[in-house]
């Protein structure tokens, strides 16, 4: 496997406001192996981005750490995919790649479907295909830490199957170290060895769920179907005045 494990310890997230602060995240401590794929489930605000760029060394925590084994070469998709629509797509991908990897840029775009698309500009592409540009720009630095922000959010159900399906395929042929945030549970089971369900106010992690079913899995396998019963009730329960251990 590739990647670095990627543990947070007792990461506390603090914000200034008017009159005081404002506390998002408290005691978060999680561990995610090299080459795990976790995913993060929460309420919209709960801070899964906020963790994400901790995690990516866009920001710092206020108390407690995040602990990689070296500074990781970290891959961002995006919610939206963020490409600059003046330049094409093998030139969005050549921005970021280091100089060994530009030669690679032609077939990380056919690895996300997008063969023969590599001088189109991102205007000429639908969503779909921008938010698969995205995931090619991310995968073509060969990351060791790849941070995905609900990159299947702003899809029609069905295109964002289709890429829920790529991600899955892609994980495997090329694996990294891996932080899903996603709304959709079904995407979480699909995708991810353990799922994080994060609750409460300040945010902790109210619940986590191991998945050791081979992957890429069919999302339709009735073998899923318990989990995702199961992450649906960790939702249900995450915000809880109980709602489990933190
Ligand atoms: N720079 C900042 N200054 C102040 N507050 C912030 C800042 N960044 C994030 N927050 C607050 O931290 C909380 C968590 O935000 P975050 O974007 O991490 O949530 P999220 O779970 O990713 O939400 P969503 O699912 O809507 O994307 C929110 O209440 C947000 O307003």
């Amino acid at each position: 496997m590739s990647g670095l494990a990627v543990t947070f310890e007792d990461v506390g997230v603090s914000y200034a406001q008017s009159g005081g602060v404002r506390e998002v995240l408290r005691g978060v401590s999680a561990h995610v192996p090299p080459g795990g794929i976790a995913a993060l489930l929460g309420r919209s605000g709960s801070g899964k981005s906020t963790l994400l760029n901790l995690a990516a060394g866009l920001s710092a925590p206020t108390r407690g750490r995040v602990v990689m084994g070296a500074p990781p070469r970290v891959g961002y998709v995006f919610q939206d995919a963020r490409l600059l629509p003046w330049l094409t797509l093998r030139e969005n991908l050549a921005l970021v790649c280091p100089p060994e990897y530009q030669a690679d840029i032609p077939a990380t775009l056919a690895l996300v479907g997008l063969e023969g698309r590599e001088h189109d500009r991102p205007g000429q592409l639908s969503l779909g295909m921008a938010q698969r540009a995205a995931v090619a720009r991310a995968l073509v630095i060969r990351p060791d830490l790849l941070l995905l922000d609900e990159p299947c959010g702003a899809l029609d159900e069905l295109t964002a199957a289709e890429l829920r399906a790529e991600l899955g395929n892609l994980l495997r042929r090329r694996p990294a170290t891996t932080l899903l945030v996603t709304h959709h549970p079904g995407e979480a089971v699909q995708l991810a060895d353990r799922v994080l369900v994060l609750g409460g106010t300040p945010t902790r992690v109210a619940g986590t769920l191991d998945i050791d079913l081979p992957r890429p899995r069919d999302p339709d396998d009735p073998a899923t179907l318990p989990l995702l019963r199961a992450v649906r009730e960790l939702l249900r329960r995450a915000d809880l005045p109980t709602g489990g251990p933190a």
